[in-house]
């Protein structure tokens, strides 16, 4: 009999939070475990910070190379976030899914809500909680690789990110590491295995099923 698992459809993976909640850390390693996940590599106007590499963080760019990619509709999504432009380039995206591949998103609430309208069937999304606002500011502080000012506005914005949690599928607290880690992996493989994205399990039924016994 036949026990090809393949096709399947793809779990756009969306990962969203206050600024310093901790998703890029977390996102970080859902990736660095899971070979099959493709991190979708965001555009942005915003600054480069120190350590970050142009093209695994981010695609850095310009107002105006940003404006071109809108105006040839090349983002699954964009958004203003914290005075500065971020969107999610389509086509590797595109390419991912029509291979059977998860892409996973790390995103604000508006890129979140923008990709569910388009690919409700395809789209999971997942908000970090922050333990306090105090301690946000601590990580950020922490983190400390945005200026003062940055860091402000950043925690001004939270309040009106963590409104949003509503909208999400599932919603957890990133307070000990290892254990968010562990819930944002559960979420992950159990929407890997939803049998609609596993559309190979009718032929390897009807093997199954073929079978003499
Ligand atoms: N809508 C949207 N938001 C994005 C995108 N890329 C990053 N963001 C969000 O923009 C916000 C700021 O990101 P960043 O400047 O890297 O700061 P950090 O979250 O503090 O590390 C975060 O909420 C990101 O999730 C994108 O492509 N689209
Ligand atoms: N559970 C946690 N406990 C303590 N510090 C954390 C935790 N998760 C992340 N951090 C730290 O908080 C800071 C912000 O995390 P980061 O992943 O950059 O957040 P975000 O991408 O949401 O802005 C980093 O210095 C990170 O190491």
């Amino acid at each position: 009999m036949s026990n090809d698992r393949t096709p399947r459809r793809g779990v756009l993976l969306i990962v969203a939070s206050p600024s310093g909640a901790g998703k890029t850390s977390l996102c970080r390693r859902l990736m660095a475990d899971h070979g099959g996940l493709e991190l979708s590599v965001s555009m942005t106007t915003r600054d480069i910070r120190p350590g970050e590499v142009a093209g695994r963080d981010y695609h850095f760019v310009d107002h105006a190379a940003f404006q071109r990619g809108i105006d040839a509709d090349a983002f699954l999504e964009w958004a203003d976030v914290h005075g500065n432009r971020y969107g999610s380039p389509r086509a590797p995206v595109d390419k991912a899914l029509s291979e059977g591949r998860d892409v996973l998103f790390d995103i604000d609430w508006q890129g979140a809500r923008q990709i569910a309208e388009k690919c409700p069937g395809d789209a999971v999304r997942v908000f970090i909680l922050p333990p306090s606002l105090e301690e946000l500011r601590r990580r950020l502080v922490t983190r400390s690789q945005d200026a003062d000012e940055v860091i402000e506005r950043r925690i001004k914005n939270a309040k009106g990110e963590i409104e949003h949690c509503a909208e999400f599928d599932y919603v957890f607290v990133n307070d000990d590491f290892d254990r968010s880690y562990a819930e944002l992996a559960h979420i992950y493989h159990a929407e890997r295995s939803r049998r609609f994205r596993n559309t190979w399990v009718e032929a390897y039924r009807e093997g199954l099923l073929s079978e003499d016994v």
